[in-house]
């Protein structure tokens, strides 16, 4: 479907972009990939590392509609992965989750329809499902903006949508801080044991992607299932691994945090289609106000319980350890650990 075709990438040199633009490289012969993102040093970074001529970087940000307006012409496929993702920041600043995860959004999506783009796919995740945070209420109007154009008779593009819970390993997140407090001999900070979160590695996050600009329908969401673990297993898991016995320090939950997250909600599943590794969720309503008034939709299923990381199913520690070790990162940590290790006892030993 990428043969020969131009994709754009919004917010591309980050941990998704980095990934799905190897893959996209290697395996879909693709004519041209623009990579649209904020910073330049990271930007020289990636056109280092990848060295290939198909790749375009751009510089610019999603509130600047002229800017991704420029950056779109010509281009046939859009993955917008460009976010503000962190939950404090978007606590303390949420008219700046606003600019970049809302009106960011609708600058993409008209953008998009301007310069004649067939399919696009906004990336979502189970913060935006029942949001508490800032984060996760901008991202979920992300959705909405998104799944209203695909119910207009107006649009030429094709819109669809990915939700997926925790990438493994991605930058700031939990495992890699938990590695370093090992690595480091400091107590683990655990925020609390029970809590729950859906881990998925980053691989599957990018094929989950790239099935959806497949394959989507107007107005698809797909949300990938995903194992879950708690919190206390998973710094279990990673103990184990390290053959560390680092002391454990109960935090206590974070402002703005879940103990479970949800993937999809009861209404969605109602009308989702199930897949082995995936719900189709298609979009709800419709443009007749009666659907909203009057019309409601006596065949729809009665579903009391969504899709969420208490009720997925639960990985034992060492089932954790599996997922862990198909990690790169983690077996690279793991490799410089026991060298480490290693060099200590031998200089002991001498
Ligand atoms: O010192 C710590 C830090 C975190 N956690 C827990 O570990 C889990 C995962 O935390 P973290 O890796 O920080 O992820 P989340 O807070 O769940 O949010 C991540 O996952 C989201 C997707 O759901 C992304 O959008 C966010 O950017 C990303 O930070 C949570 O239960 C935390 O409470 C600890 O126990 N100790």
């Amino acid at each position: 479907m990428f043969e020969g075709k131009t994709l754009l990438v919004t917010g591309g040199t980050g941990s998704f972009g980095n990934d799905f633009v190897k893959l996209v490289l290697a395996d879909h012969n693709p004519r041209r990939v623009v990579v649209y993102s904020r910073d330049e040093k990271k930007q020289h970074d990636m056109r280092l590392a990848f060295a290939d001529e198909r790749l375009a970087f751009v510089i610019g940000d999603v509130r600047d509609r002229q800017a991704i307006g420029s950056a779109m012409r010509g281009v046939d496929y859009v993955f917008h992965a460009a976010a503000l993702k962190q939950v404090p920041s978007c606590e303390f600043f949420p008219i700046e989750a606003v600019r970049t995860n809302v009106l960011g959004t609708h600058n993409v999506l008209e953008a998009a329809e301007d310069a004649g783009v067939q399919k696009l796919v906004v990336l979502s995740t189970d913060k935006a499902v029942q949001p508490i945070n800032a984060m996760g209420q901008t991202k979920a109007l992300m959705e909405k903006l998104t799944f209203a154009r695909s119910l207009s008779d107006q649009s030429r593009v094709t819109y669809c949508g990915v939700r997926y819970g925790n990438v493994m390993y991605s930058r700031g997140s939990v495992i890699p801080l938990f590695i370093q407090q090992i690595k480091a001999g400091k107590p683990i900070t655990i925020t609390e044991p029970r809590m729950t979160r859906l881990l998925l590695p980053l691989a599957e996050a990018v094929r989950l992607v790239t099935f959806a600009m497949e394959h989507g329908r107007q107005g698809d969401l797909f949300v990938r299932k995903a194992t879950t673990a708690t919190v206390q297993d998973l710094a279990d898991a990673l103990l184990g691994l390290f053959k560390a016995d680092n002391p454990i320090d109960v935090v206590g939950v974070r402002a703005g945090e879940k103990l479970h997250e949800m993937l999809v909600t009861p209404e969605e599943l109602a009308r989702s289609e199930e897949f082995d590794d995936y719900y189709r969720v298609p979009c709800e309503g419709g443009r007749d106000y009666a659907r909203y008034f009057t019309q409601g939709d006596t065949k729809s299923r009665f579903v009391t319980e969504g899709y969420t990381s208490a009720n997925a199913y639960t990985l034992s520690v060492s089932e954790i350890q599996v997922l862990l070790l198909q990690l790169p990162e983690v077996r690279a940590e793991l490799d410089s650990w026991r060298g480490a290790s290693g060099g200590t006892q031998l200089k002991v030993a001498a």
